[in-house]
């Protein structure tokens, strides 16, 4: 079992390859969330071996808990697995669906992370609600009100706000309240976004169980299919995040393709952790 320090744009993982191991992983919930806090990453990400892909993708936020999809972690394993001198083209499996990955001519791995889903149940919302614009809005500490996200799953739950101004926002001050809000049953990842042209955005993302962080793969493939939905940008643009510049599209058949910049930082040693 090999233990990486990797991160996808300045959002921090530890990638655990397991596909050689033998017998299933045999971490709690406590054991991810102490590993993830004595390294101070973001998610944990285990690959297993699969009867049906390259590999099965398991992903884990720093509260402990196991979420459906992270697209910076799926692009982190999958450029992993490529400078491993894999072939150009993988499959995972994971809790979200089945992704795919090719290796792109500068070497960088672009995802399909499948279909966005758009159905309030598949969010999913506590009651039925027009998915392009929520029926939901959040007050600001120094006054005003934000309004009208949209909500989309890449796998795992998010909400996008359009915002006027990105840079005033308090946002480690109103994310843990979405996050907790009944409308969201399983809780919910935040987005707010900055739509400075048809084909570029600048966003921000409040994770689910794990706070803001310096960019978020499903939240940015949510952003560009959400402010698509609004009327807002095209169905392909630029995303810049906090640890750098995303690039996505949402092709005609439905599914969202997420590339970007990944930095192996180290190997680690996880014994007695
Ligand atoms: N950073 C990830 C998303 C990780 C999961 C998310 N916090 C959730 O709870 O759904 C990404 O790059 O997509």
């Amino acid at each position: 079992m090999t233990a990486y320090a990797m991160n996808g744009a300045g959002n921090a993982f530890i990638v655990i390859d397991r596909r050689l191991a033998a017998g299933p992983s045999a971490y709690s919930e406590q054991d991810i969330a102490a590993m993830l806090a004595v390294h101070a990453f973001d998610q944990l990400i285990v690959l297993d071996p699969s009867d049906d892909a390259d590999a099965d993708l398991r992903v884990w936020n720093s509260d402990g808990g196991e979420v459906g999809a992270c697209g910076n972690g799926t692009r982190a394993a999958a450029w992993l697995l490529f400078e491993d001198g894999a072939k150009p083209h993988l499959r995972f499996t994971s809790a979200g669906g089945l992704m795919s990955a090719q290796r792109l001519a500068s070497g960088a791995a672009e995802v399909d992370l499948g279909p966005a889903r758009l159905d309030w149940r598949q969010i999913p919302l506590s009651l039925p609600m027009d998915t392009v614009r929520l029926d939901f809005g959040v007050n600001l500490p120094g006054g005003g009100r934000l309004e009208g996200p949209g909500a989309v799953s890449m796998g795992n739950p998010h909400v996008v706000f359009a915002v006027e101004d990105l840079v005033r926002l308090p946002i480690t001050e109103i994310g843990p309240d979405i996050e907790h809000d009944p409308l969201f049953p399983e809780r919910v990842n935040s987005g707010f976004a900055q739509v400075r042209d048809r084909d570029d955005i600048r966003l921000k993302v409040f994770e689910r169980g794990a706070g803001l962080t310096l960019a978020c793969g499903t939240g940015a493939c949510a952003a560009l299919v959400a402010l698509h939905r609004q009327g807002l940008v095209d169905r392909e643009a630029l995303i810049e995040a906090d640890g750098g510049k995303l690039p996505v599209r949402w092709d005609s058949e439905g599914h969202v393709h997420l590339s970007g910049p990944v930095v192996l930082e180290r190997e680690l040693d996880l014994r007695g952790v």
